[in-house]
């Protein structure tokens, strides 16, 4: 990695509910009474959670808590590379088969908007379907140089499919096909009895080999698995840290005290505030480097909490940028919403600023201080900002952005939705809803509507 330490050494992040509490920012706070019922629900849910761990049950916890995959997900990374040159690495997959690997490929300041390449390999996820930009980059890509990373749990997902079944034709245009097994890998569940996967159909009869996708693991949940972890380990981040990270998280749920729990704690404040009638819950990190773990977290927690008419509506925000287009609603719209707000320990970073420029600029104020002192004011100052208006604001504090803590966010974020489900009342780990539109979509597909 670039920047930054994949150390064990520090605390991964802490966190803070104080000024989500109507003892703290008056009125339009949580109020204890919400907050004690949702401890209350959560910590039921957490030993729910426990004893389903301890019966061999929720195998994305143990998954991530371990690390005996760890070699052959290393190995799997290095045979994938090769020997020869690669320009360029395609991951198709789509939702939980590609949002996971985006949040830990950006770590690695991989997919930074306005970064571009950093090193080689360049890193491109086709996790929507777009016939142009896929056309266009098939065009553009040095084939015999590009590896193709292909992934779905079900291997029936129709967007996967056809993004693969465009590559193939490619690599057959260009005379490539004799090396497929080599250029193509894929991660799918394994075979089952009476159930398709033509993910595998695709590519096992052209010897393209495969990882097992654990069939335990709902997609959403897989980024600690192969089906994150490969891709980093690709794109050159020790996977062994961001285990670490997890299981430092995992290891906090066997305390005693549920409110001792990060996760329990941002589970219940989530509760809480949906037993408020809040039905909107943002996330808003102040990183570039946290843009995708946003949009993982959506998924995340819109798959595994929107049922029954339950749910909140997660909105990803990125800062400061987004303070100058979403601010005013933030704060003085409707008052239906929980704040997460992530910031980094960034003072000091970055670019120094010149103080006669700073002074020519007019802001002589930002004269010998560092373009992370400013974020790192942003940050803070929209997080009183929110308290003083009013606005529930949960706190989440990153000494450093690397692989370790990564890992425990992520680890966060899984549990702490796991346990805002249970305590709900629905289970977070089906997704009954996605199946009728895309039934539809392959009907009007047969009968040329669209
Ligand atoms: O990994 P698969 O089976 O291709 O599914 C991709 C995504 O599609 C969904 O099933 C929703 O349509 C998600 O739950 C899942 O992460």
């Amino acid at each position: 990695m670039a920047h930054g330490h994949s150390g064990k050494d520090h605390k991964a992040y802490d966190q803070s509910i104080e000024l989500a509490l109507a003892s703290r920012v008056g009125g339009k706070g949580l109020p204890d009474t919400a907050i004690d019922a949702a401890f209350a629900a959560v910590g039921t849910a957490l030993g729910r959670v426990n004893k389903e761990v301890a019966a061999g049950g929720l195998p994305f916890i143990t998954v991530a808590a371990g690390a005996d995959d760890l070699p052959a997900i290393r190995e799997a990374a290095a045979r994938f590379l090769g020997n020869g040159p690669v320009t360029d690495i395609v991951f198709l997959g789509t939702g939980g088969s590609s949002l996971g690997a985006q949040a830990l490929a950006q770590i690695g300041f991989n997919q930074v908007a306005g970064l571009g390449r950093v090193d080689a390999p360049r890193l491109h996820f086709f996790d929507n379907l777009d016939p142009f930009t896929f056309d266009v980059t098939l065009a553009r890509l040095p084939l015999a140089t590009t590896r193709v990373l292909a992934v779905s749990k079900s291997g029936g997902t129709g967007e996967t499919l056809v993004q693969t079944i465009a590559v193939i034709t490619a690599l057959d245009k260009a005379g490539l096909r004799p090396r497929i097994s080599e250029l193509v890998l894929g991660i799918s569940e394994p075979r089952r009895e009476g159930k398709a996967n033509g993910l595998r159909d695709l590519l096992e009869p052209e010897g393209v080999s495969f990882l097992d996708h654990d069939t335990g693991i709902g997609g959403r949940y897989s980024v600690l698995s192969n089906v994150g972890l490969l891709p980093a380990a690709i794109a050159g981040l020790d996977i062994a840290a961001i285990r670490a990270g997890a299981k430092s998280v995992i290891d906090t749920l066997a305390a005693e005290d549920v409110r001792e729990i990060p996760a329990a704690t941002g589970a219940a404040v989530n509760v809480a505030a949906a037993l408020e009638g809040k039905g909107i819950t943002v996330l808003m990190a102040y990183t570039d480097r946290l843009e995708r773990f946003t949009k993982w977290w959506i998924q995340l927690w819109a798959e595994s909490l929107g049922k029954d008419g339950r749910g909140s509506q997660p909105v990803g925000a990125l800062g400061p940028v987004d303070q100058h287009s979403q601010q005013q609603l933030y704060l003085d719209g409707p008052d239906d919403k929980l704040f997460s707000v992530i910031t980094l320990d960034v003072k000091g970073a970055g670019p120094a600023i010149d103080a006669d420029l700073a002074a020519r600029a007019g802001q002589a104020g930002f004269g010998g201080k560092h373009v992370g002192d400013l974020v790192a004011a942003q940050g803070l100052a929209m997080i009183d900002t929110f308290a003083s208006n009013g606005r529930p604001v949960r706190q989440i504090r990153l000494s450093r952005l690397d692989e370790f803590s990564v890992g425990a966010l992520l680890a966060h974020f899984l549990l702490e939705t796991v346990l805002a489900g249970y305590a709900l009342g629905v289970d977070p780990f089906d997704q009954p809803a996605v199946e009728e539109a895309k039934i539809l979509a392959k009907q009007y597909l047969a009968e040329g509507k669209g």
